[in-house]
């Protein structure tokens, strides 16, 4: 029995010429890219997750971190406005696979802007990060399209987006990188010291997908009763990317498959 869908989105031939904002630029091998995507997503697959694919945009860099054009709450799609403008011819093939599955779909408009890759779902909460990627229009227009769910503003400092910096384990903590966000806004909160121990994905039941370059993460996770499912996104790293920006999982939803 499928958990529901995982939306991915292939990596595009020009990855390296993907944006880096806080980070030095470092040589990426797009090889080797492709090879830890098809890993991320069998992963997904052996989670129990129907890995469906958007259709690729090869002529967007960054189009892989398919995260970032849409987010997903219950039944609705809310289509992002990418606050890079370069990055918003992606969100067309977001649209199609979404309304594919049979979301209901909403549009964050001009002059909202907002990456998925700052919206972090807790509950009936929403935390949607305030930065260089969203501004206070899109979390105006987050509220009234989510006017069930207490949607929280977290102001960002040096760093691409909220999910860049804390994601949410299966128990409801969080893990956080605590220089990087006002941390005191979560109610419960695991500071962790490795960049890449803050992003986590929670697969269904114990299982949680953690970056190889989180290690001593990984154990503590063990610690606290939870199963790992390490991956290698090394190459999605150089391009300030991370677990989560790689797929959006849509629960509960069947539909064609990878
Ligand atoms: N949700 C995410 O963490 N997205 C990563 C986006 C990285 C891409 N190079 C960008 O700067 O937009």
């Amino acid at each position: 029995m499928s958990r529901g869908i995982a939306l991915v989105r292939r990596p595009s031939s020009r990855l390296a010429e993907g944006l880096v904002t806080h980070i030095e630029r470092s040589t990426v091998d797009v090889d080797l890219a492709r090879r830890q995507h098809d890993a991320y997503c069998a992963a997904l697959a052996d989670a129990g997750w129907s890995v469906l694919d958007v259709v690729p945009a090869d002529h967007c860099p960054d189009s892989v971190f398919v995260e970032d054009t849409v987010v997903v709450s219950g039944s609705r799609a809310i289509l992002a406005r990418p606050g890079a403008p370069q990055r918003r011819p992606e969100v067309a093939g977001t649209e199609s696979a979404v309304r594919a599955v049979g979301l209901e779909v909403d549009k964050i408009t001009s002059p909202g802007t907002l990456d998925g890759g700052d919206v972090l779902q807790i509950g009936d909460t929403v935390y949607v990060g305030q930065g260089g990627r969203t501004n206070g229009s899109a979390i105006r227009q987050m509220r009234g399209l989510l006017p069930d769910r207490r949607v929280v503003a977290v102001p960002l400092g040096r760093v691409l987006h909220l999910k860049s910096a804390v994601t949410a384990l299966p128990d409801g903590t969080v893990v956080a990188s605590p220089g990087l966000v006002d941390v005191g806004i979560f109610p419960a909160v695991r500071t962790v010291e490795e960049g890449a121990g803050c992003h986590v994905i929670c697969l269904g039941g114990d299982k949680v997908m953690i970056s190889a370059a989180a290690p001593k993460t990984t154990s503590l996770l063990e610690d606290l009763g939870f199963t790992p499912v390490v991956v290698d996104v090394s190459e999605f790293e150089k391009l300030e990317g991370c677990v989560t920006c790689l797929s959006v999982l849509v629960p509960g939803v069947t539909g064609p498959h990878h």
